[in-house]
């Protein structure tokens, strides 16, 4: 609860959110609530200098290149979870389960392994405990403001401050011994960490070693942590919707399936054929509009600027309600609120008719979503993969309920049944 004036403004013209977006670089004023730095920092909390400054080191991790030699640990993690479901069949070939539990474990699965390599096992444990801290940081929130609280003693403060120090440590640990086999000349590995300590080193060594203008190891840490609360939630979310979206309308769903087997067969799914998934991108593109994992950005005026004719003075809060943009119909037309992939087949520019800001569920601009090839790949890994062994449609005991908890998740979660295919 904030008692203090915030002068807030909500764009939502597409012109004006292009221009905010360009513009406006400043993150929502970060750690209002100093509880919240336990949580997470890093790139997407960072205003400009030191945002610019990371952002060039991250960058190479993300590169489609990086994320092609990615792709057999999608596989493998995707892979698991077929097993697992195919473990719980029943004698008729079918069973149901709630597939939203399943969706988070595998993306978690995929995040630990991407990120850090052959120490996946501990990387695992170390994402469980943030899962934890962001429980406890809801807790902590949910209470009424009373100034100085926050430094009291409670159970739930002690306990964040424990799993702060014990995923410091342990990532620490990780980032050493990483570090101490690239000064041996060890062969980095290709996980995220290797990449953004290699590209770290680079940065350092390209200035003459002057150590002002890498990354710190605090700083590696925090972008350890920003990885799994920037890319958990949010695919795991595209893909809960996804399935349960597509249980509603089985034709998207057998028109999705019909081009996964012409492009894959019954083979592993291959980077290349990635690209040629046409209907699955139109699905994904329009589960994205009408489910969209994050509902709205915000960003913070550092220094007076006009976004179209309207002057913002510093210290405004600009809101970027992403989720209330995809959902109007002077955009999208009058079956705005309608599940219609249709409207993505001659891409994104196109289904928005003129081009504009209308269609960000990634954000926009120098700040835009830099794991969204990442996260396009790994659903398309997994949802090729579920395509191909089971057909699935919901069960009775669904229940409809979108709900925010940071991201937009099922409140009841997912309950579908799942057929194995008969070929
Ligand atoms: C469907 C999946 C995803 C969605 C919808 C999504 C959405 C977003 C959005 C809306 C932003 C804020 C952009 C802004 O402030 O303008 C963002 C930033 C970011 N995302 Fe994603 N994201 C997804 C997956 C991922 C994945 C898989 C990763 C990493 C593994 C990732 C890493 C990041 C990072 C590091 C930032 C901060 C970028 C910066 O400030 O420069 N995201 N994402």
């Amino acid at each position: 609860i904030w008692f203090g004036p915030i002068p807030r403004v909500t764009l939502y013209d597409p012109e004006l959110i292009r221009d905010a977006f360009n513009k406006i670089n400043d993150f929502q004023k970060p750690n209002a609530n100093p509880l919240s730095k336990l949580l997470v920092r890093g790139l997407v909390t960072y205003d400009g200098e030191k945002w610019s400054k990371h952002r060039k080191i991250i960058n190479p991790a993300f590169n489609i290149e990086k994320i092609k030699i990615m792709l057999p640990i999608f596989f493998i993690s995707c892979n698991d979870l077929i097993s697992q479901w195919e473990g719980m069949l029943s004698s008729d070939g079918s069973c149901e389960l709630d597939v939203w539990p399943f969706l988070q474990n595998l993306v978690s699965d995929v995040i630990s392994r991407t990120s850090f390599g052959s120490s996946y096992e501990e990387g695992k444990r170390i994402f469980e405990l943030q899962k934890e801290q962001a429980l406890l940081t809801t807790k902590a929130f949910m209470k009424a403001y009373i100034p100085g609280w926050r430094f009291l003693p409670t159970p739930t403060h002690r306990r964040m401050k424990e799993v702060n120090q014990d995923v410091k440590s342990s990532l620490k640990e990780i980032i050493n011994k990483r570090e101490q086999a690239m000064k041996a000349g060890e062969s980095t590995e290709n996980d995220l960490l290797g990449i953004l300590l290699e590209s770290n080193h680079k940065e350092i060594q390209e200035h003459g070693n002057n150590k002002d203008v890498g990354m710190t190891i605090d700083d590696v840490i925090e972008e350890c942590k920003l990885f799994y609360f920037a890319g958990q939630e949010t695919t795991a979310v595209l893909l809960v919707w996804t399935m349960v979206v597509l249980s509603r309308y089985p034709d998207w769903q057998a028109r999705a399936r019909e081009e996964v087997f012409q492009v894959f067969g019954n083979q592993k799914p291959d980077f290349d054929g990635m690209s040629r998934l046409k209907i699955v991108t139109m699905i994904f593109y329009e589960i994205l509009r009408l489910y969209t994992p994050v509902i709205s950005l915000a960003r913070t005026v550092s220094n007076s600027v006009k976004i179209g004719n309207i002057t913002l003075p510093a210290g405004v809060q600009v809101t970027l309600p992403i989720g209330l943009v995809h959902h109007d119909r002077e955009i999208w037309g009058d079956d705005a609120k309608e599940f219609n992939p249709e409207r993505f087949s001659e891409g994104i520019s196109k289904a928005t008719n003129d081009g504009k800001v209308s269609f960000f569920p990634f954000g926009w601009g120098p700040r835009i979503c830099i794991g969204q090839n990442f996260a396009m790949v790994e659903a398309k890994m997994a949802l090729a993969l579920i395509l191909q062994k089971f057909s699935f449609e919901l069960s009775p005991t669904y229940t409809h309920a979108p709900s925010v908890v940071v991201t937009l998740q099922p409140k009841h979660g997912a309950h579908l049944i799942l057929r194995k295919l008969k070929i």
